[in-house]
């Protein structure tokens, strides 16, 4: 389902990522690591179209997505990737229900039935209708995670999904979140520094000057 092809990326001159190449299998759940500052988080900006490779490409089902304009390459992630990344944060002037819907509506849908059910299936049965402010980080992050696989996407792109939440609450979080991967067939991607988080996926990759290793 995700190809990365030759992929390079340079700030200022330094470079990040030099020709990196792999195959993502579909329905796979790998963890990446590697060191501070070698290009994880870049890499994971990368494929979900927040920045773009100075040369190489991101091909997804076959398609390089730089032979897409912007509105069809939005499209094809859209419905294909769901996300939990910092900046992609809860809304907070919309309440649980409508958080987790928005995949949704943005892929021209308005299931409120399947976001509800999401937000059962997480563990928040009858909180729809509560706002963001009124949830504990570890339900925060639950939330993140039903509306990134509300709209049954492909792959699932995750940058440290737990990094801020006790190993306790972490735990609880992976568990779901790897449950619900398999439940949907998604595969996912999961950028981590911990080694805990790590053990859930199905293999670990670690990212280094030379490219992406198996552990
Ligand atoms: N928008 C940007 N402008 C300039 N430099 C950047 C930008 N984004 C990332 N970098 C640089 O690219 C390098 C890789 O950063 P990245 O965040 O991808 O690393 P990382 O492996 O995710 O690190 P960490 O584990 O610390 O989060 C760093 O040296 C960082 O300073």
């Amino acid at each position: 389902m995700l190809e990365l092809v030759d992929l390079s990326k340079s700030y200022g001159g330094r470079t990040v990522l030099a020709r990196l190449s792999h195959r993502f299998a579909p329905g796979e759940f790998v963890a990446v690591m590697g060191e501070s500052g070698v290009g994880k988080s870049t890499l994971l900006n990368l494929i979900a179209g927040l920045d773009t490779p100075d040369s190489g490409q991101v091909v997804v089902d076959g398609v390089p997505m730089s032979s897409l304009d912007d509105d069809a390459a939005t499209q094809l992630r859209r419905s294909r990737m769901g996300f939990i990344f910092q900046a992609f944060h809860v809304l907070p002037h919309l309440t649980l229900e409508q958080n987790v819907a928005l995949p949704l509506l943005l892929n021209g849908g308005a299931d409120t039935s399947r976001a509800r059910a999401m937000l059962d299936a997480v563990g928040l049965k009858g909180r729809g209708a509560d706002f963001p402010r009124q949830l504990s980080g570890g339900e925060l992050q639950r939330v993140a995670i039903a509306r990134a696989l509300v709209h049954r996407p492909a792959l699932l792109l995750a940058d440290e999904p737990t990094g801020n939440l006790d190993p306790e609450t972490a735990d609880g979080i992976l568990h779901l979140l790897r449950a619900e991967i398999r439940q949907s067939g998604a595969g996912a991607i999961m950028v981590t520094h911990s080694i805990a988080a790590a053990a859930m996926a199905d293999r670990t990759l670690v990212l280094t000057r030379s490219g992406l290793q198996l552990t």
